[in-house]
């Protein structure tokens, strides 16, 4: 465990400013040039009178060194396969889970459906995944360190492209006067790319009268995002997507004896959740009725119970340990490029680190088996819950994680809410898509599919856009 920081009792952020100061990118623009005017005109306009509220944006793309994006590309279908292959490993799942299991009762409801489907032998042969690996560049070690794999619900495939386009378009007509060029923002191709593997699933399943079906929570915030997707599975394929709560999915659902979904009199090719991924989501029993019979049917799942386990954090935990992965991946060069994204992940087994964390509680986080944003634990809450564990006695511990915690570069940047700007010191998280779809043992897309930028004010611990802390963002090549 060769972290620097955790050896070193500085807060690295308070430090004498250093890392502000020699970082090896200057910053391309300095927000404190541009006068109120000149970003009001960048800014273009005020709020709309209706009640529709835009999305949180960074005015202007953030500096990300080129050789870490190639990096994140180039590492996006090589995580995608090793998904795949975890997913099929029923038993690592199961016994890798198993005390999690205990602790936590929602991973233990998804266990339930995965064990289930094990002892029926269910086979998902067609298998769509639309991920997101998010990743933050970590400035002591200069090293790109992923956050997170997300194997369901990733959000804004469809708005991130928006931003990239916003921030191209904008560079076009002032790039000059600011310094950048707009083609040093990266094309971003998210929504197209997962509304074709979408198409592809859909096809695959071979049946032209059905239909897509997106599951949505009842009061989804996040639907323009969702409606980009379904816009162009419409336009571009002729493909009709439905959107259902997992409690009309039990109300109007049934599986006929070849497996067929039908939902509200349609057949169903493929499921795409953008819910199902928190315990908020199944506030009864017929949520979860709902998943088992989405996931008992031949509908392709998008994620499989096996998909959305292997997308945990516990797993992610137990991935980077050592000789885990040569157990699903043969080619020592693919391992050695995902074993250098893994920033410090551990169980709470392990005695050294949950002193060390006790002792020095800023250079941690402390993750439960929760997506959504929101749920992570820092600071000094991380020696109160680590203490409060103690006391409660061991099973609780397998409910969480421990994870480095990483410190990124700190950015100047214009942040729009609610049609105000503001300037801000800022962070920022970079999501790369990856679309993943296999037939059998025919591979028919494993490419990484446009990105995310999230942004968020340096003091945030959270950043999560949807749970209100980041802005959506794009980036500019340096
Ligand atoms: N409302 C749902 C939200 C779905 C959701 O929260 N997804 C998680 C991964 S599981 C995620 O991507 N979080 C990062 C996006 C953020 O910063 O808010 C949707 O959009 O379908
Ligand atoms: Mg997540």
């Amino acid at each position: 465990f060769q972290n620097p920081r955790i050896l070193r009792n500085q807060e690295p952020l308070l430090r004498s400013g250093r890392s502000l100061v020699m970082d090896s990118h200057k910053p391309m623009f300095d927000v404190d040039k541009f006068d109120d005017e000149f970003v009001q005109k960048l800014k273009s306009g005020n709020l709309p009178g209706v009640g529709m509220m835009h999305a949180p944006i960074s005015l202007l793309p953030t500096a990300f060194p080129e050789i870490y994006w190639n990096q994140a590309c180039d590492v996006t279908p090589i995580f995608s396969e090793l998904i795949d292959r975890v997913s099929l490993d029923g038993k690592f799942l199961q016994d890798s889970l198993s005390r999690t299991k205990k602790a936590d009762i929602f991973t233990s409801r998804l266990l339930d459906i995965h064990s289930n489907m094990l002892e029926r032998n269910k086979k998902e042969d067609i298998r769509l995944g639309l991920h997101r690996f998010d990743y933050m560049l970590d400035e002591e070690t200069n090293s790109l360190l992923q956050i997170e794999m997300n194997t369901i619900a990733c959000s804004f495939p469809g708005h991130s492209r928006l931003v990239s386009e916003l921030h191209q378009t904008l560079l076009r007509s002032y790039g000059d006067q600011i310094g950048i060029d707009s083609e040093r923002v990266p094309k971003n191709t998210s929504t197209g790319q997962f509304a074709d593997a979408m198409a592809k699933a859909w096809l695959e399943y071979n049946n032209p009268r059905a239909v897509v079906m997106v599951i949505v929570q009842a009061e989804e915030r996040n639907m323009y995002d969702q409606h980009w997707l379904s816009s162009m599975l419409k336009e571009k394929h002729n493909i009709v997507a439905i959107r259902k709560t997992l409690a009309e999915v039990e109300k109007e659902g049934s599986v006929q004896e070849d497996g067929t979904l039908i939902v509200g009199g349609k057949a169903v090719a493929v499921v795409y959740f953008r819910s199902g991924y928190t315990p908020n989501d199944h506030p009864s029993e017929s949520e979860w009725n709902a998943r088992m019979l989405i996931e008992e049917s031949s509908a392709v799942k998008c994620p499989t119970i096996a998909y959305h386990l292997t997308g945990t954090k516990k797993i992610q935990q137990e991935l980077a340990k050592p000789g885990v992965l040569e157990r699903f991946l043969d080619n020592k060069e693919d391992i050695a490029k995902l074993r250098k994204c893994f920033a410090g992940l551990w169980s709470l087994d392990d005695q050294e680190i949950v002193k060390q964390a006790i002792e020095k509680p800023g250079l941690f986080v402390m993750k439960p088996q929760r997506e959504g944003g929101g749920n992570n634990i820092y600071g000094d809450d991380v020696r109160d819950n680590l203490l409060r564990l103690q006391k409660e006695g061991v099973d609780g511990n397998s409910a969480y994680i421990l994870m480095q915690r990483i410190f990124p570069k700190v950015s100047n940047t214009f942040m729009v809410r609610e049609g105000a700007y503001h300037k801000s010191q800022a962070i920022s998280e970079l999501g790369v898509y990856g679309a993943y779809l296999r037939n059998k043992d025919k591979v028919i897309v494993n490419e990484q599919s446009g990105y995310l930028m999230r942004t968020k004010i340096s003091s945030s611990d959270e950043g999560g856009v949807a749970a209100g802390f980041g802005v959506l963002d794009s980036i500019y090549l340096n």
